[in-house]
């Protein structure tokens, strides 16, 4: 499936000379109208093409969550990076069970293609930004299509890892806070996977960071990791940074994770330390 369609501007707000803004557009990939955020540098606006840097939120967001609470902007703004933000899931499609829980269904895609015959013909996460985003980004803005970076939070930043992991090449940089490292191995993971891809656990593999570090074979991936100390989720064992960076140091992948003393699990932590992720990425974007 191709993108297209129009795009349908709902907010735009100047910000740090460039403009925030909202769009939504009816997507072939989940079958629903979606939003995304824009954050487009002065520069942008003039028409220069910028290079883009992707990001994907948790479980429960909307696309309004990283726009009002990461404080990405400022810094977007000085490196002269657009920045997107779609949302998490497609929404209101009258699916049996899509409200029924925070972490299954609206605002919890997973960033899969799911197979299961519920969810198959619209929770397509995975492609919808993998393929349609991309492009319809592409096409609609001043962009240097070969300069992108990804990066996301917790479910987005799980996302943001496997996104990279298997399409080697198609960015240039990636790095995640909080990230659900090992959903293979976790209660958040297996309940998704279980739903939307069934119950075979190899095709889980196909969506875990941990086990896809193994086979990455692409140009280097420099990996930085944010990770909270106080994150509760970390406690719970949902995240498991620690079986990421054991898989990393066993293939030899770069991957920087930094434990940040006291920090939990919410945008106050990704406000923190937003300004060093972009500044990462700008090494490989700009
Ligand atoms: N306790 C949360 C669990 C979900 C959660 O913490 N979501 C994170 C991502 S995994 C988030 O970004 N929430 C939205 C926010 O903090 O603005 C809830 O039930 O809403």
């Amino acid at each position: 499936m191709s993108s297209s369609g129009k795009l349908t501007l709902v907010s735009s707000n100047k910000c740090f000379g460039g403009e925030q803004r909202v769009y939504s557009h009816e997507s072939s990939e989940v079958g629903c109208t979606m939003k995304f955020g824009i954050f487009l540098p002065a520069d942008a606006l003039d028409g220069t093409k910028l290079p883009v840097l992707y990001w994907l939120s948790g479980l429960t967001c909307t696309e309004q969550n990283f726009i009002t609470k990461s404080g990405a902007q400022r810094a977007a703004a000085k490196q002269n990076l657009i920045i997107v933000n779609p949302d998490t899931s497609p929404r209101g499609l009258n699916i049996e069970g899509e409200e029924d829980s925070y972490d299954f269904g609206t605002g919890a895609g997973f960033y899969v293609d799911a197979t299961t015959d519920k969810w198959k013909n619209n929770y397509r996460m995975y492609s919808y930004v993998t393929k349609e985003l991309l492009e319809l980004i592409n096409e609609n803005f001043p962009t240097i299509p070969d300069r992108k970076g990804i990066f996301g939070h917790s479910m987005g930043g799980h996302g943001a890892l496997i996104i990279a992991l298997k399409n080697p090449g198609l960015f240039r940089s990636v790095s995640a806070f909080a990230p659900i490292a090992h959903p293979v191995k976790c209660a958040w993971g297996k309940k998704c996977f279980t739903g939307y891809l069934g119950t075979d656990e190899n095709s889980w593999r196909e969506y875990d960071a941990t086990e896809l570090v193994k086979s990455y074979n692409g140009p280097p991936l420099d990996i930085l990791v944010d990770q909270g100390a106080a994150d509760n989720f970390l406690k719970e064992g949902q995240l498991l940074p620690e079986r990421l960076i054991e898989s990393c140091a066993e293939s030899k992948m770069p991957c920087i994770m930094r434990m940040q003393e006291g920090y939990d699990h919410s945008y106050f932590f990704i406000a923190t330390f937003i300004d060093e992720h972009i500044q990462h990425h700008g090494k490989y974007l700009i």
